[in-house]
């Protein structure tokens, strides 16, 4: 389990000189302002949860990352890890602790991938038996065979991606921390790699937490998403609640079979739903799901003509995002 008690992070960052040798003026310089990074967050997540990370740019997520994966020190709470402290039981919560950062690999530029995980195995003080195992495992769920002596300079994005993802498996981890994974790869890399991360969560268990701008990501793999905003955490439940708070309407398309006879202009008014447009034969129809059911809003329209074809859409989680930003 990860439990976040009131974590906060404050970085201090030396103020610019102005005039004459700055650069050098500003390293020596013993003014600092502060830059609140992370504010009295809270967090717990279960073994197994996959758990979207969200916000915007300069939100406190890589921050968090950090810190949970022991690389920063919190200014102030508590973070426990499987009941380890990142930061002082550091070699302990490694142990337990797989993070990819997808704008940086851990894997060596220049060496074949093979003697990467050769390296890593040894930090891990992995067995022979052991590492052979989970290579032969790795390998036929993320097809590493593909690119296996490659250099890691000459991979392309999705397959270095891929090669990230074994490094931080290689120790067998029960927990992963992915800080954008999907960052830059096309629409099919990217797909893989959902189908991956789906498999390690729901074929082995990892508890995942996962940072990205790419809602679809998370639209795909998490049942559960957390917002951060300002370094504070605004939000924390479903994607489906998530939408229904902030009230966003449902839209349904309602195709019809020749004349469509909608009642007067007051009457509509009067109705629980709006008319968004009218093309054609297909009426657009907007209403709050909370207030209103798709039933009531069909019993209304199929009395103004024979109804064809419903489609229901759901609102842009891109809309949902930037209403609560
Ligand atoms: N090492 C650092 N020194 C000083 N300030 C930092 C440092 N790392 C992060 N910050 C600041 O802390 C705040 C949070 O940054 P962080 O990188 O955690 O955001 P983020 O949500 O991951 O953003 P992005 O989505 O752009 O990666 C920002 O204002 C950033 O400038």
């Amino acid at each position: 389990m990860i439990i976040v008690s009131n974590v906060s992070k404050t970085f201090k960052i030396p103020i610019a000189k102005e005039g004459r040798f700055k650069g050098i003026r500003t390293l020596f310089s013993r003014e600092y302002r502060a830059v609140q990074a992370v504010r009295h967050l809270q967090m717990r997540i279960e073994p197994g949860e996959f758990v979207g990370y969200i916000g915007p740019n300069g939100a406190g997520k890589s921050t968090t990352i950090k810190m949970l994966s022991g690389i920063l020190h919190p200014t102030s709470g508590e973070i426990l890890i499987g009941g380890a402290n990142p930061q002082r039981q550091r070699e302990q919560v490694v142990r337990k602790l797989g993070v990819v950062f997808g704008q940086r690999t851990q894997l060596w530029w220049d060496l074949p991938v093979s003697d990467s995980f050769d390296i890593l195995a040894s930090m891990y003080k992995l067995d022979a038996r052991t590492y052979n195992e989970q290579m032969r495992t790795l390998t036929g769920v993320l097809g590493l065979d593909e690119f296996i002596d490659t250099p890691v300079r000459k991979l392309s994005l999705g397959q270095r991606m891929r090669g990230d993802l074994a490094a931080a498996l290689l120790h067998n981890p029960d927990i992963l921390f992915l800080d954008e994974p999907t960052i830059g790869l096309d629409v099919v890399a990217k797909k893989q790699i959902r189908a991956y991360l789906k498999h390690l969560n729901t074929e082995w268990g990892k508890t995942i937490l996962l940072t990205t701008h790419d809602i679809d990501d998370i639209e795909q793999l998490c049942s559960r998403v957390i917002v951060i905003n300002h370094g504070q955490s605004i939000y924390d439940g479903s994607l489906d609640t998530l939408r229904d708070r902030i009230g966003l309407p449902s839209i349904m398309k309602i195709a019809f079979n020749g004349i469509i006879e909608p009642p007067a202009e007051e009457e509509l008014a009067s109705l629980p739903f709006t008319i968004t447009e009218r093309r054609d034969q297909i009426l657009t129809i907007t209403c709050n799901r909370n207030e209103v059911t798709a039933m009531t809003v069909l019993r209304h329209v199929s009395e103004w003509g024979d109804v064809q074809d419903v489609h229901m859409e759901e609102p842009d989680f891109e809309d949902v995002i930037h209403r609560i930003y």
